[in-house]
């Protein structure tokens, strides 16, 4: 059997390879004991978000979670399962504890190309008769769609929204639904509804206006379906920065989602919703709503936490949300 214990040292006081070997063996060992709980923790969690076919789930980093569009073959279409994928992913990961941030991408080499034209079952129904047609499409479409969409902004945590290359018609709903819109300097986007013959309905319209705080140009790119590239959109506000390609906006995404999640999970979540409360509220029942929950949320541990760390030049450590 192999001694851990190293006792050949040679003459001149220098470990020989094979004791070198055996330390540098048992450091790694040691390494990898301490760390794989934690890596095992962030996989087996992320697993349970295998079922979405539409989407790709990873954990890059602690507290933080990738969701991927995940239908490069035709741009990231949109079609009735992702919908249902979407709204779901996003559920669960609003009440999971090992989620503190979420980056949003898309795979492959477009960000999305919107509603999928292909996918007949999305805006059509059996039914004979128009009321029931309607009503089928409110029920079956148009409501869950809603819901898929706002299921981001509904979301606790923040979501930051990284757009390379294209992000057309129910792409601009949802990033409009994120809480921060980053993009590459190659990047368009377009409210392209009307080109299709419809009028927006599941959020850009409800939405855009509100990020920009411009309603001429906002009514100008819903009616022309012109393309908005990335400096214009970061002109008009729709996004706070431009990346040279997709690689540098990734890494500062997740720059970004990590600086969130080493901050208190009740402070980011309450600023949240506050954030959100007060974009459709007045400032008085904005500030209202903020002191409703500050009454709880400000005798959180959290608070202690933050305020001792900062005192004592320490980096604070949050329980889990
Ligand atoms: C209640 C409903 C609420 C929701 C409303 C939402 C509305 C909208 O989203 S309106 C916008 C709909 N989208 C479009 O009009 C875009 C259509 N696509 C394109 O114009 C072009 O594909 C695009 C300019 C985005 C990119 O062109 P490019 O030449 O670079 O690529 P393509 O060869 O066209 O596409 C590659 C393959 O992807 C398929 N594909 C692209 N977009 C869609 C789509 N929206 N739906 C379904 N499939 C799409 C495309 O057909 C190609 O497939 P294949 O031919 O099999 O290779």
């Amino acid at each position: 059997m192999t001694s851990l214990v190293c006792t050949n040292r040679s003459p001149i006081g220098r470990y020989n390879s094979s004791c070198r070997f055996q330390e540098i063996y048992s450091m790694l060992l040691r390494t990898f004991r301490s760390t794989i709980p934690a890596v095992k923790r962030m996989y087996s969690q992320i697993a349970a978000y295998d079922k979405y076919t539409t989407l790709k789930v990873t954990a890059p980093s602690e507290y933080v979670c990738h969701v991927e569009l995940n239908r490069p073959d035709s741009l990231n279409s949109m079609n009735k399962q992702f919908f249902t994928d979407l709204r779901q992913c996003f559920e669960q990961i609003s009440s999971d504890s090992s989620i503190r941030c979420v980056m949003l991408s898309g795979a492959g080499r477009f960000f999305t190309s919107g509603l999928d034209l292909k996918d007949a079952a999305l805006l059509t129904s059996d039914q004979p008769d128009v009321g029931r047609k309607g009503l089928a499409l409110l029920r079956g479409s148009i409501t869950p769609f809603q819901e898929s969409i706002s299921s981001l902004e509904k979301c606790s945590k923040p979501v930051v929204c990284a757009i390379h290359s294209g992000c057309v018609g129910g792409g601009v709903d949802l990033v409009t639904a994120g809480d921060i819109r980053l993009a590459t300097s190659d990047a368009y986007f377009q409210i392209k509804e009307i080109d299709i013959g419809l009028a927006a309905d599941i959020g850009t319209l409800q939405r855009f206006q509100k990020v920009i705080g411009n309603d001429s140009i906002f009514r100008e790119l819903a009616y022309t379906c012109r393309k908005l590239f990335a400096d214009e959109a970061f002109k008009i506000g729709l996004i706070s920065s431009i990346f040279v390609n997709k690689e540098e906006m990734m890494k500062f995404a997740l720059e970004t989602c990590t600086i969130i999640a080493s901050k208190s999970p009740i402070a980011i979540q309450t600023s949240k919703k506050s954030i959100n409360y007060s974009r459709d509220h007045s400032v008085k029942e904005g500030l209202e709503h903020v002191a409703a929950w500050n009454m709880t949320m400000l005798q959180s541990e959290d608070l202690i936490k933050a305020v001792m760390a900062a005192v004592n030049k320490e980096k604070p450590v949050f329980s889990k949300l």
